[in-house]
């Protein structure tokens, strides 16, 4: 790309009023917080009269616009959003202060920068357009620059509330205080420059890489990702890596897709990031459609540049290897590697996405604490041999994860099903929904674990209330692995812990020995024997009262001693105190601290006059003096000094308990999983209880035609809000035909069918009670849908597009235990196409594929053309049809037969469209009927196919409509059939 020089100085501009150019993130883009002011605009800035008459001191006019380090400009596809250029003419017009801020905030110009002055944190120019835009926060016009703040207190909840709204946030932070400053400035000559408070980058905070528990807001795991596209023999390749930060678990996932993007697809659905790592340029249309349909809109979009940022896989080994990431005794490098990482790294693809991660991560500086754990997983996201697969579409369609109005997770089968108690739980519930097994024996284990589980409820809800004390233990240690835990967490842990302890040997104790429970229990790490040594490690009480990890005397020698020195000097500071107050002869004599000064000795006024010459008076009111002993001022500073000595040893033996901690860390985890895998049955089997008498554990068969047999059943998320559900018989293979062939009124229930047959699979298949009388099923392998109408905009894909390439997928990959539902396919073209479509893939799929499966439609055609067909059944939704008043009375059972209509125009007429319009478009709708009935006649009748039924009444009501007599309509028919 061919860089622009400008060519003669630029019209100078004050950033502040021009450069409103800021990141309000969107799916995808960034986009002006204000409309960008077009280069070159006069501007009063330059005009100083203009400046003065807005009462504002103008001294500083710096850029022209914005642009990158490069010199690009927003817009060109060069740009780089998170840089700016600031020239050198502007730059030495600066003040110190300025220079400082902007030499920061140059390479975080697409982060919000929270910059420390005293006890604010301040944003400037664009960031405080934001604050004040988003938050109300008051603005104020410095001199040069526009600003709001926030008090240091509420960094967290400032920082968190622009996160929130997907903002990436830098936190700026003073590295000395003002004294500090003063101190150095005594100790060098200073320049110009020095005459500063030293402040430095803290750390970047976004949301998709958080690590602060008190910063998460949601229980649920959220991912940072990174993608690396390629075409291998004309097939989409992908690898992936991503981490949840908040528990430092890697995934790694390569493989190649088909055209569709199947499973690239299934895996963003099923995490759905918060954060995309890219390569700039370099990402396919097709796989960024599906990363805008499937991610929320706070996502933040970062577009690295390939080969620099974008590391490649060699590139990646190298700087893995150069950090030292895994110490351990082995002589060979890749030795210490986990082992996920070990194998991916002759994974060209996947490595490289590992490595733009890791670059990221160096950048927020969260690479070493994260990659230091090891918890390194392979990821597939289509599990074929042990899962029920569910790709990315059907996910969406079945709204599992996601609702169809505005992407939440209202409404959903994962919030109805989700009753898990700890945030592990949750994350693995979310897990077990992504992939629900395949495996009748493994399914059964889990609904004995829930029978055994709702068998003896008061035992259930006793584990369930030990378990709701403890805290995100996942998180925590991986926190204490980092060495940045706060105290109160690490008594929080090991609380946690000893509830985990105590709940085993309840269980023990209650004899739960048995089947998957038992089997949980007895692969339980030995907890009392890692909990031992904590037991009196410190001082708990002080850890709730102070925060601080006092270890017991004699456990920490180093403490002992600095805590001596202090508290040594502090009797010597009473003694001296008591000493006076007999010289004195004043009981009344005491310390108070004010402010920054401490140990000050107060003196009431009667004893004023006695106060000797050589104390320091500091303050007075009217009743009482301070003063400093001649003492005191010694006896403080060698307080302070033994402090600050005594806070570093406090550090140092916190940090001492996290390492000793960390040393058992794969047990801690483990006890963890053990944990989230009971807690994720016991939501089952809450869950199961919860649907009442109207629900059953479903029974798997291993028959050799696919069988699935619900009785009675309803949509589990529609029941409570849906006020008497009517509920359904599903008859699917097994003795029935495979394939139903559903027809139906507008709105008279056929997608609901539909998705309820899936939703119950799903139910049965992780080990659920479904919502129904009884349940008789094969396990099924996939379920596959294409349900409504998705249009793709982004991908300038049509409906007919999306449906037929949904369709493709079904064809090509259903097997015959796969569960196929097709809605209304053919509806995205031509009447005649759409039924052509629609009437070949049924057949294809009723004789060909030996699935199960609905077909719905609104060609009512098909079912007389495969009424004899042995594995089609035609269905309809009851009705009952007022014609006089134009209405429908919705029945919503499901019986033999075929609708006799979609009876449109009733609803047309129910949704109040003017009657003379209805009227006018039921005439046109007979006429186009008639009409179209004709021509399929003619055209089969010409093609030699067949003379389908209808031709001649059809023939007779068009000929007799233009005056045709019998007997020559007679000889035109006969004519029509010879052609
Ligand atoms: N079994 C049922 N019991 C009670 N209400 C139902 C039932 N099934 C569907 N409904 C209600 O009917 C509405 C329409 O259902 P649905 O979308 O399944 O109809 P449809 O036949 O697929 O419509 P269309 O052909 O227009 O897409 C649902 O939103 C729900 O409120």
């Amino acid at each position: 790309m061919k860089k622009q020089q400008p060519s003669a100085e630029p019209t100078p501009k004050k950033l502040a009023s021009t450069s409103k150019f800021a990141f309000r993130p969107t799916n995808g883009n960034y986009t002006p917080v204000k409309s960008f002011p077009q280069p070159n605009t006069p501007r009063n800035s330059n005009n100083p009269a203009a400046s003065k008459k807005e009462g504002k001191e103008v001294r500083y006019e710096w850029l022209v616009d914005v642009r990158d380090a490069d010199r690009n400009k927003p817009g060109d596809p060069e740009y780089d959003p998170r840089t700016l250029f600031i020239p050198d003419y502007a730059w030495a017009k600066f003040s110190p202060f300025e220079k400082q801020y902007w030499e920061i905030k140059r390479n975080l110009y697409d982060t919000v920068v929270f910059f420390k002055k005293g006890k604010f944190f301040e944003l400037f120019e664009d960031d405080a357009t934001i604050g004040n835009q988003e938050f109300d926060l008051k603005m104020t016009e410095r001199v040069n620059m526009t600003m709001v703040g926030v008090p240091v207190t509420s960094f967290d909840m400032w920082a968190s509330q622009f996160i929130a709204k997907g903002y990436k946030v830098a936190r700026v932070d003073q590295k000395e205080t003002a004294l500090g400053k003063e101190m150095r400035e005594k100790g060098s000559k200073p320049g110009k420059e020095e005459k500063i408070i030293k402040r430095e980058l803290g750390c970047i905070l976004t949301g998709g890489t958080l690590v602060d528990e008190s910063m998460l807001q949601d229980d649920m795991a959220t991912y940072c990702a990174a993608i690396k596209e390629s075409v291998e023999d004309g097939k989409p390749c992908f690898g992936i890596c991503f981490v949840d930060t908040s528990t430092g678990e890697f995934s790694m996932s390569e493989f190649s897709d088909d055209l569709e993007l199947t499973k690239f697809e299934t895996l963003i659905a099923q995490i759905r990031p918060r954060e995309l790592i890219l390569e700039k340029g370099l990402i396919s249309t097709p796989a960024l459609r599906i990363l805008k349909s499937n991610t929320p809109l706070t996502t933040i979009w970062n577009k690295l540049k390939p080969n620099q940022e974008f590391l490649e896989a060699e590139a990646a080994i190298r700087e893995v290897m150069s950090k030292n990431y895994f110490p351990s005794e082995s002589d060979d490098e890749m030795d210490k590697w986990p082992e996920a990482l070990r194998d991916s790294k002759d994974k060209e693809l996947v490595m490289s996405a590992f490595g733009a991660l890791l670059c990221y991560l160096q950048k927020l500086q969260i690479d070493q604490e994260l990659i230091s754990i090891g918890n390194f997983r392979w990821y597939d996201p289509i599990r074929k041999a042990t899962s029920l697969v569910l790709d990315g579409q059907t996910l969406l369609n079945l709204e599992i994860f996601a609702n169809s109005y505005d992407g939440g997770s209202q409404g959903t089968l994962f919030s109805l099903l989700n009753r898990c108690i700890t945030p592990f739980g949750k994350r693995m519930f979310k897990q077990w929904l992504c992939h629900p097994l395949a495996d009748a024996i493994k399914i059964n284990a889990r609904l004995d674990a829930v029978d055994a589980l709702n068998a003896d409820t008061g035992f259930r809800d006793a584990f369930v209330s030990r378990l709701s004390k403890i805290n995100d233990l996942e998180r925590l240690i991986s926190r204490i692995h980092a060495g940045t835990c706060k105290a109160i967490d690490f008594l929080r842990v090991l609380e946690g812990f000893e509830q985990i302890r105590d709940a085993m040997e309840d269980i023990q104790a209650h004899g739960e020995g048995e089947g998957l429970i038992g089997m949980l229990i007895s692969s339980m790490p030995d907890l009392k024997q890692c909990l031992q040594p904590w037991e009196a490690a410190f001082d708990r009480e002080k850890v709730r009262t102070v925060g601080v990890l006092v270890p017991e005397r004699g456990v920490e020698l180093d403490f002992d001693e600095s805590q001596g020195t202090v508290e040594g000097i502090i009797s010597e500071l009473h003694a001296v105190l008591k000493e006076y107050s007999v010289k004195l002869k004043c009981k009344e004599l005491k310390f108070a601290d004010i402010g920054k000064e401490i140990y000050l000795v107060e003196v009431p006024s009667k004893y004023w006059k006695s106060v000797p010459k050589n104390w320091d008076q500091m303050s007075a009111t009217q009743k009482i003096k301070r003063f400093y002993f001649p003492e005191t001022r010694k006896l403080v500073r060698s307080l302070r000094e033994a402090q600050e000595i005594h806070a570093q040893i406090v550090e140092g033996v916190a940090a001492r308990f996290f390492a000793r901690f960390d040393v058992d860390y794969s047990k801690w985890l483990s006890a963890v999983k053990i944990i989230a895998y009971l807690d994720c049955l016991i939501s089952l089997a809450r869950s199961s209880a919860d649907l009442g008498d109207l629900s059953c554990r479903p029974i798997f068969v291993d028959t050799k035609r696919s069988v699935l047999d619900f009785e009675e059943l309803r949509h589990p998320t529609m029941i409570s809000s849906v006020t008497d559900f009517i509920p359904n018989d599903i008859q699917l293979g097994g003795e029935n035909p495979n394939i139903t062939l559903l027809t139906g009124a507008n709105a008279a229930g056929k997608s609901t069918v539909l998705r309820m047959t899936c939703v119950g699979v799903i139910m049965a298949q992780i080990g659920c009670y479904v919502p129904c009388k009884s349940a008789r099923l094969t396990p099924v392998d996939r379920i596959m849908s294409r349900l409504g109408a998705n249009d793709n905009i982004f991908a300038a894909q049509s409906t007919f597009f999306v449906e037929l390439a949904e369709t493709k997928k079904i064809l090509s990959e259903a097997t015959p235990r796969s569960l196929v539902i097709l809605d209304e396919l053919g509806r995205g073209t031509s009447s005649y196409d759409g039924v052509a479509v629609a009437q070949a893939v049924l057949h294809h799929v009723a004789t060909h594929m030996g699935c199960i499966g609905y077909f719905a439609t609104h060609y009512h055609s098909l079912a007389s053309e495969f009424s004899h067909h042995p594995e089609i059944e035609a269905r309809r939704m009851q009705i009952h049809v007022d014609e006089e008043n134009r209405n429908i009375t919705f029945l919503y059972k499901l019986e033999k037969g075929v609708a006799e209509g979609s009876f449109g125009m009733h609803c047309a007429a129910m949704c109040g469209i003017n009657k003379r319009i209805v009227d006018r478009a039921e005439e046109a709708a007979k006429t186009f009927e008639h009409t179209s009935r004709l021509k399929d006649s003619l055209d089969s009748a010409r093609a030699g196919t067949y003379i389908p039924l209808g031709l001649q009444s059809d023939l007779a009501w068009i000929l007799r409509g233009n005056g045709v007599g019998d007997d020559a309509m007679k000889s035109i028919v006969q004519a029509i059939k010879c052609l």
